[in-house]
């Protein structure tokens, strides 16, 4: 069987719920992702008097987020949340919340509302509930990433507690990842669930390379969210998901 090819760039396709928007360059690829998510932030905002946006960490988005940051947009209104961190303080340079304020939050995004999930002297518990209470606020976009083990958000294949997490009423919880080598050195975690991606407006996965783009076939190709956790991008009902890749 010969290895699928990824559409020419800019091309979309609508499998169901799914549009892929393949490009051929990296440049391309954080600037078409960055209009996207400017473009949903501007009509929300149009909307209402704020917006919400959830953002994912990883070696991934980065340059998504600093050419996000340099977006004409009132930054003054928008709240910036996660869909997950690691269970680090924000200043540690491995959370999450540092990617965001050092690819982010800076330009003219500088001056967005930024909720970190994790605060010192607050135990997980009181963590996951403050996200749960934010959360009550739908996103308005929600940005994903997908590991090359099929996790997404912090919900990895074969974690414990898994079953929880995907059926879980609240948006946020809390999850223990020991045994899942895709959560690195980092076992303590909050996580982003369906029932907190279900009311975003909209939804993006933002990956890059020809393993992602093969994974992306295989977990695309099925709907069982312990399998491949980022199955939840899809099978979550609500908004589609846009793919943005690039090789
Ligand atoms: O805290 C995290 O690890 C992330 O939020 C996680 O969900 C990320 O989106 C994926 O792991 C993809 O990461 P890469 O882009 O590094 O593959």
């Amino acid at each position: 069987m010969s290895t699928p090819q990824p559409p020419a760039a800019g091309t979309d396709r609508d499998p169901g719920s799914v549009r892929l928007h393949a490009y051929d360059s990296e440049t391309q690829w954080l600037w078409g992702a960055a209009v996207s998510i400017s473009s949903a932030l501007g009509r929300s905002l149009q909307e209402r008097p704020r917006a919400r946006l959830l953002l994912s960490g990883g070696t991934t988005p980065a340059p998504v987020y600093t050419a996000l940051s340099k977006a004409p947009l009132e930054w003054d209104r928008i709240d910036v949340a996660l869909v997950d961190e690691r269970w680090l303080m924000p200043d540690d340079h491995d959370s999450n919340a540092y990617l965001v304020r050092e690819s982010l939050l800076q330009r003219n995004a500088a001056g967005a509302r930024f909720e970190t999930l994790t605060r010192a002297g607050r135990s997980i518990e009181e963590a996951v509930a403050t996200a749960n209470m934010h959360a009550q606020q739908p996103a308005d976009v929600v940005v994903l990433g997908m590991g090359e083990d099929g996790h997404t958000a912090s919900l990895f294949p074969r974690m414990r507690d898994l079953d929880r997490a995907l059926a879980s009423s609240t948006p946020y919880v809390a999850a223990d990842a020991s045994g899942c080598p895709g959560a690195g050195q980092w076992l303590r975690r909050i996580s982003l669930t369906p029932a907190g991606l279900r009311p975003a407006h909209t939804r993006l996965l933002l990956i890059r390379g020809r393993k992602k783009r093969e994974l992306l076939d295989r977990v695309l190709a099925g709907d069982d969210a312990h399998e491949f956790p980022a199955r939840i991008a899809f099978t979550t009902p609500g908004a589609p998901l846009h793919v943005h890749w690039c090789p």
